[in-house]
């Protein structure tokens, strides 16, 4: 069953001083099954941001429908956690109280705040550094804090905006772990940006590719590979080298 739809999603920013107006998204069909990893990739200022955003709440389409659970979406809601490149964390709340933050809002008695917060910290490995401070985590434990804050506060979608963009190469592989490892526990609904054919293709169900000028789907790969998966292998690579050609060609296609 699918959790998001996306029908003839079209969006428009107006003109800017120096830019024409752009169409960022055109037409945009996508549907998203429960529990699967979507990744989406093409060049810079295909509107993977702003489909993202669309989805996320933060801004509305011009015309079309973005709808969740079959609900169209009318802003942002703890149901749709959002995870951007740098971990949004509140600098000066530890770890646990970052977790804890949307809890407090939702006013959760405070021993079942402390045991949620430490449940979902406990899920992302980070149990014993509930009290250090944003500052004394690493980037990737920061974007853990995210992903627990996130999954806490009851998301059944994570929306992801280059999440590991930011981090070093082994960091990144390391969460790339972490996140299918969580995937497995919880089996959220996954909508993942990124740069990275490799990201896309170690975590994707589907990679889902886009091409601007105007912003659109040009194709969408699913990736048959079982997990964990080997980027060394013959068919990891296959996926790669097609998805690239795509790439590739929509680029030279724009340039010309
Ligand atoms: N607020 C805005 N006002 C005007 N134009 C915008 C705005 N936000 C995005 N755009 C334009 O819309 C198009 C799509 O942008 P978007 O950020 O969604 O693409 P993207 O694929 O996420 O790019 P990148 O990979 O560089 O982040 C681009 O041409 C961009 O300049």
């Amino acid at each position: 069953m699918s959790i998001v739809d996306v029908r003839q999603l079209s969006k428009r920013y107006p003109a800017r001083a120096g830019h024409g107006p752009v169409l960022a998204l055109d037409g945009v069909e996508l549907s998203v099954e429960e529990g699967e990893i979507v990744c989406i990739v093409g060049p810079s200022g295909c509107g993977k941001t702003s489909l993202l955003n669309i989805l996320a709440g933060f801004e509305d389409a011009t015309s079309g429908a973005a709808l969740f659970k079959g609900a169209p979406i009318q802003g942002p809601s703890p149901d749709r956690g959002v995870v951007f490149q740098e971990a949004a964390l509140f600098p000066w709340l530890s770890a646990r109280r970052n977790v804890e933050f949307g809890l407090v809002e939702k006013r959760m008695p405070k021993a079942e705040r402390h045991s949620t917060s430490l449940e979902y910290l406990r899920l992302v490995g980070l149990e014993a550094a509930a009290d250090r401070l944003p500052a004394a985590l690493s980037g990737g434990m920061r974007q853990r804090v995210a992903l627990a804050r996130s999954l806490a506060n009851g998301a059944t979608v994570l929306l992801l905006d280059e999440p590991f963009a930011a981090l070093d190469a082994q960091t990144k592989a390391q969460m790339h772990g972490e996140l299918l490892r969580i995937w497995e526990t919880m089996r959220t609904t996954m909508v993942l940006i990124t740069h990275s054919i490799d990201e896309a293709v170690a975590l994707a169900d589907r990679v889902v590719v886009m091409a601007p000028n105007p912003g659109r789907i040009v194709t969408q790969f699913r990736i048959d590979l079982d997990r964990p998966r080997d980027d060394t292998s013959h068919p990891f690579n296959e996926y790669k080298r097609e998805i690239r050609q795509v790439i590739n060609d929509c680029t030279r296609s724009v340039a010309s």
